[in-house]
């Protein structure tokens, strides 16, 4: 049973619903404010119907990766409030440059929509470090371009397990080097500097073509970075929920 934290009695308006590949991220936002945010099941979503009953929700919307089972539609659809169903429909405050917006993730939209609304005459690069490492550019017109995907964290181990005769699965926390000095260490090193010099090489080589770039971290996963790369970056975990929640009263009266 989700645990709510107890606050101040609150007008809550919006129910935001981030469903990952990994985990469901669901918020509580009063107006521009989130007071709530409960991680759950993507494959079960059982928080919904508590939300709605201990709080006043008026509307909600949902932006999903994945192909939803019978159990988490018909939670959504049981709902007692009207639903915004984010896609390639969606009115956004945003340009969207991506040339496949029917395929387009829209969890990606929803950060750099945040991104913007934070600095919105900036050039921006979002990376979302999640079950996928994704590198969104939006620039200081508000024009999404799109971006790259990457192999997350958690991906990255399973793989070189996966796909190998002998190397074990392992952990991402324990005995980090630079450099291997046996498999354990050879493995995790591999995967976590990569991903570190990955992310920096992004950082300096979009930061040569737009000097006055700005850096936004999100994601479940956090890394820890050297420090020439850490100063340009904004951390922000719940960016994709606060875009979404943007969105959503962009579409005020819509849904
Ligand atoms: N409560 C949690 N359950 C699962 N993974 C978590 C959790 N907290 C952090 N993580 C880490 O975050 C990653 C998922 O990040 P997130 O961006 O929330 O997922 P998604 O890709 O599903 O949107 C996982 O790879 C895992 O390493
Ligand atoms: C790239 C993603 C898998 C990232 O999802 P996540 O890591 O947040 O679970 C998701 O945005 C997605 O399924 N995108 C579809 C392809 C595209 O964006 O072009
Ligand atoms: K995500």
């Amino acid at each position: 049973m989700p645990i709510f934290a107890r606050s101040k009695t609150i007008s809550i308006v919006n129910l935001i619903v981030d469903i990952g590949n990994t985990i469901a991220k669901v918020a509580l936002f009063d107006g521009e404010t989130m007071v709530n945010v409960i991680y759950d099941s993507n494959q079960s979503l059982d928080c919904l119907e508590s939300i709605c009953i201990e709080h006043p929700v008026e509307q909600g919307i949902v932006a999903t990766v994945i192909d939803l089972n019978e159990c988490v539609s018909e939670r959504l659809r049981k709902l007692p409030i009207p639903l915004l169903w984010l896609d390639k429909d969606t009115p956004l405050p945003v340009i969207n440059l991506y040339e496949t917006p029917d395929t387009l993730g829209y969890d990606r939209m929803a950060a750099v929509v945040a991104a913007h609304e934070q600095f919105p005459d900036r050039n921006i690069l979002v990376i979302d470090a999640g079950t996928c490492i994704t590198y969104e550019f939006i620039d200081s017109e508000g024009q999404y371009h799109g971006g790259n995907i990457s192999l997350g964290l958690q991906m990255r181990f399973k793989a070189l397990h996966q796909f190998t005769g002998r190397l074990p699965l392992v952990d991402p926390q324990g005995r980090s080097l630079d450099l291997g000095k046996d498999t354990e260490t050879a493995i995790r090193a591999g995967v976590k500097k990569g991903i570190e010099y990955e992310i920096s090489g992004y950082i300096t080589a979009m930061k040569h073509k737009y000097p006055e770039l700005l850096v936004f971290l999100t994601g479940g996963d956090d890394f820890s970075f050297d420090t020439n790369v850490k100063s340009v970056i904004f951390a922000d975990r719940f960016l994709v929920l606060k875009g979404l929640n943007r969105i959503l009263n962009y579409n005020n009266g819509r849904i």
